[in-house]
């Protein structure tokens, strides 16, 4: 067992876990993470974030399956291996100075609606009340675009496509093809609050889809 102390803050790490814990339980329980899919982090300060270790079950989450790693992807402090996606996560933590949490889920909503635009490269969202649940929108006459990128393993291809989305639009999520979504915000209650809301809307653009090819028959 190592005594070293840690580069981080023990306490707010812990503090950090449950938080997780909890919220991805939920999310896992509402069917957003099968198979062990999607990942999660919090940031824990200007160096490190908490993200879920690599493969583990999001719906049995203890507190050893949420570990440490710097903005380079490196884990710090632990022998696991940390979400194959932790790219995704660090270039918006370093990128941002705001952004304090990432969601990253599988839902049958976010999967087909990315199936359906991804030739598109994007959704178009406008007239929701629901709208206003992003952080800067005001009312139900904003429209957002939510990107769909192409999905690859390759993690510095997809950070590469999400750096060029981001140099030229401010956005609190994106798509990635066939795949999930991820969402984010300056804590949990917003980026929870920003994930539930992209789902809403990507269900009710995939309702409207269904209701219209069958009016149109
Ligand atoms: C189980 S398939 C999903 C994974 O390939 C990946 O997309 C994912 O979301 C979870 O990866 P993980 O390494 O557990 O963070
Ligand atoms: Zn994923």
């Amino acid at each position: 067992m190592s005594t070293s102390t840690p580069p981080y803050d023990g306490h707010r790490l812990r503090e950090l876990a449950g938080e997780l814990i909890v919220n991805i339980r939920e999310l896992a329980q509402a069917g957003w993470t099968p198979a062990t899919s999607s990942n999660f982090s919090r940031r824990l300060d200007d160096r490190h974030a908490a993200i879920t270790v690599s493969g583990r079950d999001k719906g049995r989450l203890k507190e050893d399956d949420i570990m440490v790693v710097d903005f380079d992807g490196a884990a710090v402090g632990s022998d696991h291996r940390p979400s194959a996606e932790t790219l995704l996560h660090t270039q918006l933590y370093r990128r941002f100075a705001e952004v304090g949490c990432i969601l990253h889920t599988h839902s049958p909503n976010q999967t087909v609606a990315s199936r359906l635009f991804a030739g598109a490269g994007r959704i178009r969202i406008e007239g929701y009340e629901l709208l206003k649940a992003f952080a800067g929108n005001a009312t139900h006459e904003a429209a957002i675009d939510i990107p769909v990128l192409p999905n690859s393993q390759h993690m510095p291809t997809l950070a590469a496509q999400v750096d060029a989305l981001l140099d030229a639009q401010p956005m609190w999520g994106y798509l990635i093809d066939g795949h999930g979504l991820y969402a984010w915000g300056r804590d949990m209650a917003e980026a929870r609050r920003h994930l539930e809301a992209f789902d809403f809307l990507l269900h009710c653009e995939l309702e409207l889809r269904r209701l219209g090819a069958r009016a149109g028959m």
